[in-house]
């Protein structure tokens, strides 16, 4: 096959909440190895009319791991290999705006990481890159996100930045005032640095934040708590199993090279000559960077 064309396998990642997925065909859990570590659960393989899908719940069956704990490059390395294309992201988040209340899904173009106790990158010491991470979500998957979302009749809002906190502790009054004045719509702990990795795998990549609470910044609306965040997203994940039913179907067939570019991201990005490598750094970097490396 060209370098050009892509047969789409949809990734998705569930988060709190999103443990499976209903109605996949030929459906097998399956524990696909990697040379950074272990991935959060197997990998659940399957087709929905007829387009593959891979499914990985984020925190694991059992919501065992923690943001922090996540091994966020495990995650990303293994859809790789399992051939993944585009992944659809799907995250709780606390609210930042009025207009964005508990129910509301918010298809994300933005992020500020704030994150600051995880492994960022596939690169480093022995072949070191840099992409550009301007645009961080792909604008085609944004846009087959939002159709299928407003066929769906979801309340949905496209566009906004996703706050990438730490964790696990929710914010305090004082920062979450502070990223209401950087102008943030809504808040997470797990986005970053999932979407920069999904980046450096050439792996187009689009989240949908789906709203449980206000965090704490809201005068008529108590703190977030997780008692309350579970409750509002038992409804919004039979909500976003309907959205991933109604848009992955239209996002198989052939295509060409994303349109937005991101699985050509390691174009130029990869500064480290040929003859300086490491080799055991490039023999890690076989699935994420096969293309440009091998
Ligand atoms: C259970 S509330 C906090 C938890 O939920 C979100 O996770 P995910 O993005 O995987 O849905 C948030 O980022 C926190 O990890
Ligand atoms: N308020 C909040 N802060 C961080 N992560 C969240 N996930 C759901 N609600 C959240």
């Amino acid at each position: 096959m060209s370098d050009d064309v892509r047969t789409p396998v949809i990734g998705i990642i569930g988060g709190s909440g999103l443990y499976d997925i209903e109605g996949l065909e030929d459906q097998r859990w399956q524990r696909v190895s990697s040379p950074w570590g272990e991935a959060s659960d197997q990998l659940l393989f399957g087709t929905l009319d007829g387009v593959s899908v891979v499914f990985l719940p984020r925190h694991g069956r059992g919501h065992k791991l923690s943001p922090t704990d996540l091994n966020y490059r495990a995650n990303i390395d293994v859809m790789k290999r399992a051939g993944v294309t585009d992944i659809l992201s799907l995250s709780a988040v606390g609210s930042l705006k009025g207009e964005l209340p508990p129910g509301h899904f918010v298809i994300v173009d933005q992020f500020i990481d704030r994150t600051f106790a995880r492994a960022k990158s596939f690169f480093g010491a022995g072949c070191v890159a840099h992409v550009s991470m301007a645009d961080p979500v792909c604008r085609r998957l944004g846009d087959a996100l939002e159709r299928a979302a407003v066929e769906q009749g979801l309340p949905v809002t496209r566009g906004g930045t996703y706050l990438a906190m730490e964790g696990p502790q929710f914010s305090t009054r004082a920062e979450s005032h502070l990223y209401r004045s950087w102008g943030c719509s809504v808040i997470g702990m797990t986005n970053m640095p999932e979407a920069k990795l999904a980046r450096e795998a050439e792996i187009c990549y689009a989240t949908v934040a789906m709203v449980t609470d206000f965090d704490c910044w809201h005068t008529e609306h108590e703190a977030v708590t997780v008692e309350q965040v579970v409750k509002v997203l038992l409804g919004n994940a039979d909500k976003a199993r309907g959205l991933v039913r109604a848009v992955v179907p239209g996002l198989g067939g052939e295509r060409h090279v994303c349109s937005a570019g991101c699985d050509h991201a390691l174009d130029y990005a990869i500064i480290t000559p040929s003859a300086a490598r490491d080799p055991e750094v490039v023999a890690r970097l076989d699935a994420v960077a096969g293309r440009m490396l091998g």
